[in-house]
């Protein structure tokens, strides 16, 4: 089993940027080589989108950050890396010289990945010592959210590298996917460029400008290809004959004239300059960094979406998040109550992001159910209440909530909250929530609620067994001391 402890990446890009990201905030130390004078500038502004996306995208406990070093030298970078990411820019003899001079320079067990989009990994690893653990693992931008790498193996990549590779990309919540033979720019980019061509020429001829493309795409048939590939899709599209009757039907009228994409549209100044006025148009005077945040608080929502698919279970991009947050959780260091400073205790931090926010552009009801939700499982974990108790057939059910809104809470406020136990016996569970804003201290909503603890199975309430009611006690009773918080027993009601 590869674990990677140690990471490097060589060139530092806005690929090779993000994939230092996607290893830092897995818990992995990244050295890293850019000889580029902005290099570490750069590197911190995408590591700093990412940070921001992570905190919309996950409550799950993330470990700690890695540390990031900046090198002087491929030499020094490379060393002592388990995984070695090169993300240089797309030249055949540059990604040859430098992958050949991490070889040189590598332990021998370490993975050497190309974040090429389309150079052969024969090519690559040619002039290498060690070819057989060299490999191109081909991600999408931005690659701290989106998880798809495509794993391609060259003449001279051992079976086991990328079986190695496969484990990799997976400790760090990516999606690999092994592509069966090497060509030229695998599947993605293949897919990609013939879109892309046929787009061209679209703008060429003046059927359309990029707006009315873009729109095409991202109210049809790109909200599909979210969630279900082209064959999946195509198959729903067969109706209840399926595949078989769909390519009857359709698969004669490709022999019909309707694409252009196989020649190659000449990219002379004009078209450029057309492209580039339609595409300034379409941005409305939006800075790429606000495109950015658009877009990665989209990727985020879309993620969030896909995780409560399929009855619950979590779908594509999201059955891998809730997978991924699921082994963070049972990786975590089982938590404990502080009952040292007698204090309601802090359960969670997090941010309102732009999923979260309403027409009256403040966070909407239902998020704060969701973050009063989230504090109470944290309360539950801490007596011992976590997805392994669940999973054996216990758990606690809310049968009651009170939620008091005492302020506003806007797109990016930091956020906390705190847990305070107002009492408990062997089945009930009563407890006071507040958020905070991590600014002004300020509570900006409480919860009361009575939680019951549960059969699931039976679906009736029974007595918590005793590894379970003794640390409820402890914190029950460290809770005592407290006064009690103003608004509790609060009901809704008139002044008659
Ligand atoms: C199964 C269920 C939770 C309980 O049903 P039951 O077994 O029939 O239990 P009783 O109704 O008899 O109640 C047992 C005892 O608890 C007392 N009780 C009940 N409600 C309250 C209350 N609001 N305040 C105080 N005390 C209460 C009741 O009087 C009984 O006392 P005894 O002394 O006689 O033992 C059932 O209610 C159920 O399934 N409800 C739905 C639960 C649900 O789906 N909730 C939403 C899910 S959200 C969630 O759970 C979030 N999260 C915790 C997972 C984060």
């Amino acid at each position: 089993m590869t674990e990677i402890k140690n990471a490097a990446c060589v060139g530092g890009g806005v690929i090779g940027g993000a994939w230092v990201a996607r290893f830092a905030l897995a818990g992995i130390d990244v050295k890293i080589f850019d000889p580029h004078p902005e290099a570490e500038r750069i590197i911190g502004e995408v590591m700093a989108n990412a940070e921001r996306a992570y905190a919309m995208l996950t409550m799950a406990p993330l470990p700690p950050k890695g540390k990031l070093t900046f090198c002087k030298s491929i030499e020094e970078t490379v060393k002592d890396a388990d995984w070695i990411q090169e993300s240089v820019p797309e030249r055949l003899e540059l990604k040859r010289g430098v992958i050949t001079q991490i070889d040189a320079a590598a332990r021998p067990d370490a993975l050497i990945g190309s974040s090429t989009s389309g150079l052969l990994p024969s090519d690559l690893q040619a002039e290498m010592k060690h070819p057989e653990r060299m490999f191109v693992a081909h991600p999408y931008n931005p690659v701290y959210l989106l998880p798809l790498v495509e794993l391609v193996g060259g003449k001279k990549t051992s079976k086991a590298t990328i079986e190695r590779a496969m484990q990799g990309v997976e400790q760090i919540g990516m999606k690999g996917v092994v592509i069966a033979k090497e060509i030229e720019a695998f599947v993605g980019d293949r897919l990609l460029e013939a879109l892309w061509r046929e787009a061209l020429w679209l703008i060429q001829d003046d059927i359309c400008d990029t707006e009315t493309l873009d729109n095409v795409m991202r109210y049809s048939f790109g909200m599909r290809w979210a969630q279900m590939g082209l064959f999946e899709t195509y198959r729903i599209a067969g109706g209840e004959a399926g595949m078989r009757h769909f390519l009857a039907q359709f698969g004669p009228c490709l022999k019909w004239p309707w694409t252009k994409f196989t020649d190659v549209v000449d990219l002379d100044d004009a078209l450029v300059e057309k492209i580039g006025a339609q595409s300034d148009a379409q941005a409305a005077g939006r800075s790429i960094r606000e495109l950015e945040r658009i877009r990665d608080e989209n990727l985020v929502g879309i993620m969030h979406a896909l995780k409560s698919g399929n009855g619950g279970e979590g779908w594509g991009a999201g059955k891998l998040l809730a997978d991924f947050e699921a082994k963070l959780w049972a990786n975590a260091k089982k938590p404990e109550a502080d009952l040292g400073d007698v204090k309601p205790l802090h359960i969670l931090d997090t941010k309102v992001s732009a999923a979260w926010v309403d027409y009256n552009g403040h966070m909407t009801e239902h998020r704060y159910l969701q973050v009063f939700g989230d504090t109470s499982d944290g309360l539950l974990r801490l007596i011992g209440v976590d997805l392994e108790y669940v999973r054996d057939g216990h758990s606690y059910y809310t049968v009651e909530t009170h939620i008091r809104n005492l302020g506003e809470a806007k797109l990016g406020d930091a956020l906390y909250s705190t847990c305070q136990l107002l009492s408990s016996d062997e089945k009930r569970l009563h407890l006071f929530s507040t958020i905070y804003n991590a600014e002004t201290k300020e509570a900006v909503a409480t919860a009361e609620q009575m939680m019951l603890h549960v059969d699931s199975k039976a679906g009736k309430s029974v007595a918590a067994p005793a590894k379970v009611l003794d640390k409820l006690k402890a914190i029950t009773e460290a809770h005592a001391g407290l006064p009690t918080p103003e608004g509790v027993g609060r009901f809704v009601g008139q002044k008659r």
